[in-house]
């Protein structure tokens, strides 16, 4: 599965995102490193703070399979420019490595890679709960 290829399984997750509050779709799909796709879309609540972020979807299914080992996630929505993980997504994706791959495409078919560490440098992680 390539790049491109994963963001084509988000653009189609996006297709199932609830979203009655923002009319704002996103879509996600996880790429393991044994190659499966776990895909996710965003899912609001009235209570907002309720809300599950695109990602943190497709993470939370990935994980619940158990399935660790992530290589990637691509994100997508129908904004002209790249959707970037909001910040709650960047520290629960950077809990299960540093070097995951986030795919981001555009509306003109471009496509953006940076891993994880590169949005959340200087991170608080578990390794600090080691510290005193
Ligand atoms: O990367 C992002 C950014 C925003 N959202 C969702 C949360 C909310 O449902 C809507 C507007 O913030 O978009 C995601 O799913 N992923
Ligand atoms: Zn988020």
């Amino acid at each position: 599965m390539n790049e491109k290829e994963l963001l084509q399984k988000a653009i189609e997750a996006k297709e199932k995102a609830y979203v009655p509050y923002s009319k704002f779709p996103v879509g996600a799909a996880l790429l393991t490193k044994s190659g499966k796709v776990f895909t996710g879309c965003n899912i609001e609540c009235a209570s907002f703070g309720g809300t599950n972020c695109a990602e943190r979807t497709a993470l939370f299914k990935a994980i619940s399979e158990g399935e660790k080992e992530i290589e990637a996630i691509a994100v997508v929505s129908d904004n002209e420019d790249y959707t970037f993980p909001c910040g709650i997504c960047r520290q629960v994706i950077l809990e299960f490595g540093r070097e995951i791959k986030i795919i981001l495409g555009n509306k003109k078919g471009q496509i953006q890679v940076f891993t994880i560490e590169d949005l959340l440098p200087k991170s608080f992680s578990g390794v600090d709960l080691e510290k005193k």
